[in-house]
């Protein structure tokens, strides 16, 4: 099987592009016919059966060799047809037990390659470590888990996260208020180059759609938990046409056939094996695949309980398990005949046709078949080829973002980000209501408050809450901050835009609407309660309400970004606010406020002291208080100066002061970001070098064992 690599790789530059090859109708044995694809025939010399034979007979396609050792920089997302191949030798996957008495293994031992040309199918019994595994390979695993082994990509250690390969993820993350057509339309605007017509990304976007089966729902609602839209299963191809759209040259699958029925499966995996046919390397998880699908895979990674059962050619499984007594059933697809054999969670035992039929505990079985495949001349063959590619080095993979330049992606984005927030009653237009009528209420609890004595601790208790209660409830918007922030981080880590770009269009398309959410109740409080007269005052009452609200919005962006979780974030953003709420000068005086840690930082931090000061400044100065027969009037500068003890600042100073706040806690979203996406690769590879050294010991007894 092991073949030498000269004998495999031919050039780059002698690669034929599949994308740009001329279009036929292609020949299925299925009887389905495909009309738009590349004649990828001309490409490759697959066999009537590409799956057949060595894991290596695809790979027509390899990476050409730098055999300096520096290699070719490029992008392997947007460079079509750039083949990549990813090496994995020793994998250990570990995690702490949750009783905190030792270790617990994902993965035990695991070796395997992938080339370009072919596609892996990753299977194996329910919660075996198939996502594990895919993760692994692709760089993924959360911080909690630590990782020991050698990944390679092209010969070299590289990361394959942020733009230099594709992951379609188990769950699929949509914007749920776009249409199909939108969803994909937008994504080909991001992901495609700059340079590439319009017209073109649209034909190569409706071409998905087409592979994807997608044509009838093109214009329904995608939907999500508020609304219902497509399937399950059409949701599934939505996702796997936007990871598709470049024809990327890794690109994994985390179960892309769940949810879909025969026919859609056989589609979809034709659909990748054609794009693995063009030179890119395809890895996927899949459950339960039929045998017209199961046909379709090149090479088969067997795992159970995170032990390599098989991997080696599809074909050849048939052999490896007849050989140790389960040979597949007539009548029976191979790929469930593989699965029941190592499924341990419902049956105790099972047959071995050994001369006579002889009774295994399931665990048994899977410790002859884990034994046996390590011992089989397929593992042997399968560690000289790891060997054979790794020893040279390939490509440099450029890890980068989107295709488009930098105001392609901030115009595509406000626009998709506009609609989201136009249409998803949710973000903005069930908190207008809300603010409405909260702000009547306000307004008839505090109607034409009036100049007397009473009205000078009315006034102040109406701006301050305001100032914090009004403001306070931008956390009912929180849910669609979360949506949106596992859009952009499914999109980020596959490179279809930068950061700066998100916050950017994000800032631009919420704008407006935070500004709707401020006007038209303020007007609303503003009028009832007949506070300062004149626009001015009014405009600046707005204003101030608006710079506010910005603010809150930007701190629960910030939030959301790092506390992805519903109940916690609107708990963490509940908390940070009531605490600013606290120190903002109205529950406690300016000049009462302990110090030094409560004054100092924390008012000067509170956005709330600048938008009581604001607001004091804005309604009191030029009023007079005199409705006391008997008593003295009292002057709106007075009452500034000894009841609320504002500073002597203009107003306008404490508008800028705000719109600044607004502008800072935007750039802190960037950073928190750009710092979360440097950081956590660094703590996972501190975690793994630290975790190496403690678990050698315990590696080499699993080997030996
Ligand atoms: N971060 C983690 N912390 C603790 N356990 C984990 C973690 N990630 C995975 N696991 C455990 O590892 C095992 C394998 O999980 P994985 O998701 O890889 O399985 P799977 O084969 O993809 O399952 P399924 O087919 O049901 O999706 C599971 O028992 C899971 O609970």
């Amino acid at each position: 099987m092991a073949r030498s690599t000269s004998e495999q790789q031919i050039s780059r530059s002698e690669q034929p592009n599949a994308d740009a090859l001329p279009l036929r109708h292609t020949y299925d044995p299925h009887g389905y016919q495909s009309t738009t694809e590349p004649d990828t025939a001309i490409a490759v010399q697959l066999g009537a059966n590409p799956a057949h034979g060595s894991l290596d007979r695809p790979h027509v396609m390899g990476g050409s060799r730098d055999h300096s050792g520096v290699g070719r920089i490029y992008s392997s997302t947007r460079l079509e047809g750039a083949g990549v191949e990813l090496t994995w030798k020793d994998i250990f996957v570990t995690v702490a037990s949750k009783d905190g008495s030792g270790k617990r293994l994902l993965l035990q031992n695991v070796n395997g390659y992938a080339v370009p040309g072919t596609v892996t199918a990753i299977m194996g019994p329910s919660g075996c470590g198939k996502s594990t595994l895919l993760d692994t390979l692709a760089g993924r695993l959360s911080s909690t888990v630590k990782q020991t082994g050698e990944i390679l990509v092209n010969g070299r250690k590289q990361s394959l996260s942020y733009g230099n390969s594709a992951y379609v993820t188990q769950d699929d993350v949509l914007m749920a208020t776009l249409t199909v057509r939108e969803a994909v339309y937008y994504s080909a605007q991001l992901q495609l180059p700059s340079s590439m017509p319009l017209a073109e990304k649209r034909e190569r976007a409706d071409a998905t759609i087409q592979d994807m089966g997608l044509e009838g729902s093109i214009n329904t609602t995608i939907g999500g938990w508020r609304a219902r839209g497509l399937s399950g299963g059409e949701k599934r191809r939505v996702t796997i046409a936007i990871h598709i759209l470049t024809r990327p040259s890794l690109l994994f699958l985390d179960e892309p056939t769940s949810g879909l029925d025969s026919a859609a499966a056989f589609h979809v995996v034709n659909r990748l094996r054609r794009l693995a046919a063009g030179g890119r390397t395809v890895i996927a998880s899949i459950h339960q695949p039929s045998s017209d699908v199961f046909e379709l895979f090149s090479s088969l990674f067997l795992l159970s309980n995170g032990r390599t059962v098989y991997f080696g050619p599809t074909s050849d499984a048939q052999g490896f398990f007849s050989a140790n007594g389960f040979p597949c059933p007539p009548l029976r697809s191979p790929s469930d005949h593989y699965l029941r054999t190592i499924n341990k969670d419902f049956e105790k035992s099972r047959d071995i046709e050994e001369g006579g039929q002889v009774k295994l505990k399931v665990e048994q079985v899977i410790d002859l078949l884990v034994k046996s495949y390590a011992n089989s001349e397929i593992a042997m063959d399968v560690k000289n080829r790891i060997d054979d590619l790794t020893k040279e080095k390939g490509d440099i993979l450029e890890s980068g973002s989107s295709g488009a330049n930098f105001f392609t992606q901030v115009r595509v984005l406000t626009v998709r980000s506009f609609k989201n927030m136009y249409r998803d009653l949710g973000y903005y237009w069930l908190r207008l209501a809300i603010y409405i009528a909260l702000c009547i209420c306000l307004g008839t609890v505090f109607y034409k408050v009036g100049m007397g004595y009473s009205a000078i601790q009315a006034r102040g208790a109406m701006l301050m809450f305001v100032a914090a209660f009004l403001t306070f409830m931008a956390i009912g918007g929180f849910p669609a901050f979360v949506e949106d922030m596992r859009v952009f981080d499914r999109e980020r880590l596959n490179g279809h835009y930068g950061v700066a770009a998100f916050v950017v269009a994000n800032t631009i398309s919420s704008s407006p609407f935070v500004f709707m959410i401020s006007a038209v109740p303020g007007a609303i409080a503003y009028f009832l309660v007949d506070l300062h007269h004149g626009f001015d005052h009014f405009a600046y009452f707005v204003l101030t309400l608006y710079a506010c609200m910005l603010v809150v919005e930007s701190l629960m962006m910030m939030v959301a970004s790092i506390v992805p979780d519903f109940l916690l974030g609107i708990i963490t953003g509940a908390g940070i606010q009531g605490v600013f709420m606290l120190t903002g000068g109205f529950f406690r005086l300016p000049n009462d406020i302990p110090k030094p840690f409560w004054t100092y930082p924390v008012s000067y931090m509170a956005f709330h002291t600048y938008a009581n000061e604001g607001f004091y400044k804005n309604d009191f100065k030029g009023l007079t208080f005199d409705n006391v027969p008997g008593a003295p009037p009292i002057s709106g500068e007075t009452i500034l100066k000894d009841t609320y003890q504002v500073k002597s600042f203009s107003k306008w100073v404490d508008l800028l002061i705000l719109l600044g706040m607004a502008i800072l806690y935007r750039f802190l979203f960037f950073g928190l970001i750009k710092l979360k996406e440097r950081v956590r690769p660094m703590i996972k590879d501190w975690m793994s070098r630290t975790s190496a050294s403690s678990s050698d010991d315990s590696v080499v007894e699993d080997k030996n064992a």
